[in-house]
């Protein structure tokens, strides 16, 4: 650790790495329960669009296929009622949307971060650095200095927005928690990520199907602080190495798009297939030389994005069955919360390994791999110490 002295005082600049992940919290909304079998019935009749039945057998087949059992969301029936602006793409929406999302987004994430703090078991005012991502942020101030206040952080608590990294938010997040907290002695970081699919719900048409079938609500909060660590503060997984990769020239193929009438979402069919081409060289670059000689060697922390994504990752990556078991597990029971999901992911593998996955060890070493607008792949080198 570098220490310098000035006067009587020592300054230590930097912590002792790697960082490593010290609690998790997550949570979803309690206003609707939607189980994927029902998701067309409820979309179509609260839409008012039954008498699409082409479009609705094609979401049925969509839904079918996505993986996905249930999905939280916090826009209800009752919401809609009262807004039904939020039905028709012709009409302005996006005022309503981003006051709902203004409210909603920070109590969710507060939710999760709560959770995550009371395991971590040192007072919030202990948290110096806030970093956030939602896809709803669309005001300054914004929905972190509403996490802070709702969750009584410090006024000198550093806060950073990420704003529209989409899917691959929550990597992020993590990426930039752990290079604070190895440079800077004594941090620790509040990861929050938050995402409500409020902001872009809409009557079903031809270009939105997929992202009806496939998104959730829901937030997570992950602790990060690299050491030396305080009593009782125990590291429940390092974070070793982390990289961003670009796909080149995948610009068009996923992203979202704010008009009057709420948010697009643009996802190519090629999707799964650009990140299945992709994925095996992130991690070579990742591990910068030193691979496992098979890739079964390590645990797996991956964004579910969707059951095709999974499936060709299973495949490049010559994968055992039960490999991605905790990604698919949170696939099955929320969907795709975006950037929020790479967290439900990590939480599903520490009880799995506390558990010891129905009695097999897990391994040391892992890696987290997080997708999205870019094509953008976010890559962490994970270790479990024993
Ligand atoms: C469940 C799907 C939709 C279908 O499963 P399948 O195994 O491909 O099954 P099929 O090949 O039989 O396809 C069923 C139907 O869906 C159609 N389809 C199949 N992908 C498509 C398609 N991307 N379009 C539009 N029709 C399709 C397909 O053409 C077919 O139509 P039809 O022949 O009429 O039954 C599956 O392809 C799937 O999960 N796709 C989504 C993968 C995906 O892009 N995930 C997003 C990853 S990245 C991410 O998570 C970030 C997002 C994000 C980004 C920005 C943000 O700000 C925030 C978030």
């Amino acid at each position: 650790m570098a220490a310098r002295t000035k006067g009587k005082m020592v300054i230590r600049e930097h912590g002792e790495g790697p960082a490593a992940m010290l609690a998790i919290g997550t949570a979803n909304p309690t206003n609707l329960l939607l189980p994927q079998d029902m998701f067309a019935d409820n979309l179509f009749r609260v839409t008012k669009s039954e008498h699409l039945t082409e479009l609705k057998e094609k979401m049925n087949r969509i839904c079918q296929k996505t993986g996905i059992e249930k999905r939280h969301f916090h826009l209800t029936e009752e919401t809609l009622a009262a807004h039904p602006e939020l039905l028709d793409r012709e009409l302005p929406s996006l005022d309503a949307r981003i006051e709902m999302a203004a409210t909603a987004v920070p109590k969710l994430a507060q939710s999760a971060a709560a959770k995550a703090i009371a395991e971590w078991g040192r007072p919030a005012t202990d948290i110096t650095h806030l970093v956030f991502s939602t896809y709803s942020a669309w005001e300054a101030p914004s929905a972190d200095l509403k996490l802070a206040t709702l969750l009584g952080l410090r006024p000198t608590v550093c806060r950073t927005i990420l704003s529209l990294h989409g899917c691959y938010g929550g990597g992020r997040a993590l990426h930039l928690a752990k290079e604070l907290a190895e440079n800077n002695h004594g941090a620790r970081v509040l990861v929050a990520c938050a995402e409500t699919t409020l902001v872009c719900f809409g009557s079903p048409d031809g270009a939105n199907l997929v992202g009806h079938g496939l998104f959730g609500d829901g937030a997570g909060a992950v602790i990060v602080g690299a050491g030396p660590f305080g009593e009782g503060e125990r590291p429940l997984v390092e974070m070793v190495t982390a990289t961003q990769t670009t796909i080149p020239r995948t610009e068009h193929v996923l992203g979202m798009q704010a008009t009057a009438g709420g948010i697009d979402f643009h996802l190519a069919i090629q999707v799964p297939m650009l990140i299945g081409q992709n994925v095996e060289r992130c991690l070579l670059d990742a591990f910068d030389g030193d691979a496992p000689g098979s890739w079964n060697e390590l645990f797996w922390a991956v964004h579910p994005g969707g059951r095709p994504i999974l499936d060709n990752i299973d495949t490049v990556l010559k994968l055992e069955p039960g490999k991605l078991a905790a990604s698919r597990h949170v696939l099955r029971e929320y969907g795709n919360m975006s950037g929020a999901t790479i967290v439900f992911v990590l939480d599903e593998l520490r009880r799995r390994r506390k558990e010891e996955d129905g009695g097999h060890l897990l391994p040391e070493w892992g890696a987290m791999l997080a997708f999205g607008p870019g094509i953008t792949i976010e890559t962490m080198l994970l270790r479990s110490p024993r």
